[in-house]
């Protein structure tokens, strides 16, 4: 899959089909809430989920929520298709670990 940036509307067309995540800081970004008990398993799925992409997110763990964030450092940094690709995939699999997106 390319590293190369997105442009304004094709990134405004991705988030349309991706609720819940947004541009922040320059990384595409979701907060998910979620049962504790259930979060290593969320998160085994979404490492493998990111190495089968070669492709990794900065999770961060609180209590209650897990959040996502990344961009393509081969790409300088832009968000690129790999980015839109590997949020497409943990929505997937925070849904299927009972995980919901955390109101902004
Ligand atoms: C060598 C390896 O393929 C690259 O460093 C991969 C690893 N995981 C990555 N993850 C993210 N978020 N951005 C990258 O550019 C990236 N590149």
């Amino acid at each position: 899959m390319p590293a190369t940036p997105l442009t304004e509307s094709e990134l405004q067309d991705a988030l349309a089909g991706l609720p819940g995540w947004t541009v922040r800081e320059g990384e595409l970004t979701a907060v998910f809430k979620a049962d504790r008990a259930r979060v290593p398993a969320l998160y085994a799925a979404v490492a493998a989920a990111e190495d089968e992409a070669d492709h990794h997110a900065r999770v961060t763990v609180l209590y209650g929520t897990v959040g996502f964030a990344m961009n393509t450092h081969d790409a300088g940094g832009a968000i690129t298709a790999r980015d839109i690709a590997l949020a497409t995939r943990i929505t997937a699999l925070a849904d299927e670990h009972g995980a919901r997106l955390a109101p902004a």
